[in-house]
């Protein structure tokens, strides 16, 4: 019997409807391509709806001494040198430019009182940065860009009289495979989650922004579609993955009920006030305030209180310092028993500002605590811990251009499915300004890319043919293992050995358990047919989130040091002979990860002589050094 599969060609496919997916999409449209977007979930429902705090940009609306030049010093240092700075470098000149840009689509910002956009405090920014709405600033971004495109379509009716003539967005559409004509990028193949009815999209670029990896892990702000197929659809295209052992565990999600742990609690609960205390009361963050960071955190409670008011004349609050450094002090208070019942610790912005202040700036926090955990944060401290939230590592890309690197062209890579940008750790408000930036820049490049192809690549009807076979494997299998089963496995493995703290024999146990799961992944069944059938659709994502995790464990074993989102319990010092390499994750014939070790970028002079010599003696070798003081003497 023939399978029905219906067929599409585009320019430009984008893979993912958050805000690198619109951004690039309305890139590529404006550029004349002819554009889909395709979703996994319903359109509007991706990550960055969910974003809270905001989206950093240096516009010194708040502070005038902020500028690109100390945001990227910012991003540079929270992700602790081992960012490419090309990337941070673009992000901090281009995203106010995409912020205001946001405003001509119909977005509206928090003001301040001169009109201006307001911007908010956030951990490891040095300024108030971060342009938000409240605290539902994903919610703008995503209504503003899906408006946009709507526009876009308004026109082409006019024009066409079909709405869909140069752009249209298939949710609730998984793609499962990438085909390819050679090394270059012919096509999508994937299935409509409702009908379970299968779809080609024949084009020549192919922009993945498919956001996270997260439901690898059991504690996790991510939801069920964060299952890393992009950065598994890349692997398997020929691409390859950056540092895919950093991964962010955010301080603060819900402990508490049991059945919301891990849902997030913004980090503008800490930025407009909020304090963490243990179950002794105590204000513990001034005991964790790393030697790096010494300069600029307050040392004392009254200090760190009169920087909400005046931050030029004092020290951050420890809250505030990034996230990687708050997520294990929490996790070093709970260890030593200073931790509530449920396991977490306390954040408590009930004694620091008036309720309706509160439920001013924290609308969304307000009702999550009251609707979720019958708690009144204006009366009662919330209770927190970690949770994975962000995975710093992704696809290798060029940082002009997001074109992804590794044997194929034709693919591109934006928002938090790329790698690169954020080095070992991301500051919060860095993503939402990261899809903007390169959300854009990659669809203009896809586009730019389709216009330099002599012709269309083509699609083997072998290649469509094995897809099918795979995809409807899973249904077709007698006896075949339970995906949720196989899930809940690989969630143990991750978080109880590939979690926030690592040690080495534990990274070993850990992939030879993933080598079983391997073997168990390639016998998953799904009971009932293709109409909507989420033990079918998980099956098939297994496979990637275990490609994924093995990318992540492997890497994670083999750097031995603690840096960012990667902490090694027998190798607790950041090295500086490290912060040279990245570690490069690509598949070899095998379908086996394959890590190399890659050099990572020199920065360059005008740039590096933005920091001081006492702050880079932190992370550089003294070849390193010796180079900055030529640098700098010659500049003299
Ligand atoms: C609760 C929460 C709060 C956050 N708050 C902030 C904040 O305040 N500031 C900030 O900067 N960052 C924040 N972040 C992080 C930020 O929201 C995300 O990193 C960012 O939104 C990722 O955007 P993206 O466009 O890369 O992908 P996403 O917005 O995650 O979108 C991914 C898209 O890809 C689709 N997709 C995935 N796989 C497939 C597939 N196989 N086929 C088809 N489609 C697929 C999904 O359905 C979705 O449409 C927060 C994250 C969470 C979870």
């Amino acid at each position: 019997m023939t399978t029905r599969i219906e067929r599409h060609h585009y320019d430009v496919v984008v893979i993912g409807a958050g805000g690198a997916g619109l951004r690039a999409a309305i890139e590529a449209r404006l550029a004349g391509k002819r554009t889909a977007i395709i979703s996994k979930s319903l359109f509007g429902k991706a990550h960055t709806v969910m974003a809270e705090g905001g989206a950093a940009a240096a516009m010194g609306n708040v502070n005038s001494r902020d500028n690109w030049m100390v945001h990227f010093g910012d991003t540079m240092r929270g992700g602790k040198f081992l960012n490419n700075f090309r990337m941070a470098e673009l992000h901090a000149k281009e995203a106010p430019e995409r912020i205001w840009e946001l405003e001509t689509y119909g977005a509206l910002f928090d003001r301040t009182k001169d009109g201006k956009i307001s911007q908010r405090n956030f951990g490891g920014h040095e300024y108030p940065r971060l342009a938000h709405v409240g605290d539902r600033t994903g919610l703008e971004l995503i209504r503003t860009l899906q408006q946009k495109i709507v526009s876009l379509q308004q026109e082409d009716f006019a024009e066409t009289g079909n709405y869909d003539a140069r752009i249209r967005v298939f949710s609730e559409t998984t793609i499962t495979e990438l085909l390819l004509d050679g090394d270059k990028v012919a096509g999508a193949f994937g299935y409509y989650r409702e009908s379970g009815e299968f779809i080609l999209l024949e084009a020549p670029a192919i922009v993945l922004a498919t956001g996270g990896v997260g439901r690898s892990y059991k504690v996790t702000s991510n939801s069920w579609e964060y299952t890393g197929d992009g950065h598994a659809l890349a692997l398997r295209a020929g691409a390859t993955l950056i540092n895919m052992e950093f991964l962010q565990f955010h301080p603060t999600g819900m402990v508490w009920p049991p059945s919301v742990k891990g849902i997030l609690v913004t980090e503008s609960v800490r930025g407009d006030g909020g304090i963490l205390k243990n179950s002794d009361g105590k204000r513990f963050m001034f005991d964790y305030v790393p030697d790096v960071f010494r300069r600029q955190y307050a040392e004392t409670a009254e200090e760190a209180d009169r920087w909400y008011k005046d931050p030029d004349n004092n020290r951050r609050p420890p809250e505030l310092l990034p996230r990687d450094e708050v997520a294990r002090a929490i996790n070093s208070e709970v260890k030593a028993g200073r931790g509530t019942k449920a396991g977490g610790v306390l954040l408590d912005i009930a004694s620091r500002l008036p309720a309706e202040e509160i439920q001013r700036r924290l609308p969304s926090m307000y009702h999550q605590f009251k609707e979720l955990a019958d708690v009144d944060i204006t009366k009662e401290p919330m209770e927190v811990g970690p949770t994975c939230h962000y995975v710093m590592g992704g696809v290798e890309v060029d940082p002009d251009s997001a074109a992804a690197f590794g044997h194929v062209q034709g693919l591109f890579a934006a928002g938090e499915v790329s790698g690169g940008m954020h080095g070992s750790n991301r500051l919060g408000g860095n993503s939402l300004s990261d899809l903007l930036v390169f959300g854009k820049r990659a669809g203009e490049h896809a586009a730019a890319y389709t216009e330099t192809l002599a012709k269309r690549p083509k699609v083997a009807t072998g290649d469509v043919e094995s897809a099918v076979d795979a995809a409807l494997a899973p249904l077709s299998r007698e006896g075949g293992e339970n995906p949720y089963t196989l899930q809940h496995d690989l969630q143990v493995v991750m978080g109880d050995l590939v979690g926030i703290i690592r040690r080495e024999g534990e990274l070993s146990d850990a992939l030879k358990r993933l080598q079983e799961l391997k073997v168990r992944v390639a016998n998953v069944g799904a009971t009932g047919g293709r109409l909507y059938n989420p033990g079918w659709h998980l099956a098939l994502d297994l496979r990637n989130m275990l490609i994924v995790s093995e990318c992540t464990a492997k890497a994670a074993l083999e750097r031995e040091e603690s840096r960012g989102g990667h902490t090694r319990e027998d190798h607790p010092k950041m090295s500086p002979q490290w912060r040279l390499v990245n570690l490069v994750c690509s598949l070899d014939d095998g379908g086996d990860v394959h890590l190399e070790r890659k050099p990572v970028p020199k920065m360059r002079a005008e740039l590096i002589k933005l920091f001081d010599r006492t702050e880079l003696s932190k992370y550089l070798t003294v070849e390193e050094l010796a180079e900055y003081d030529e640098v700098v003497g010659e500049a003299k």
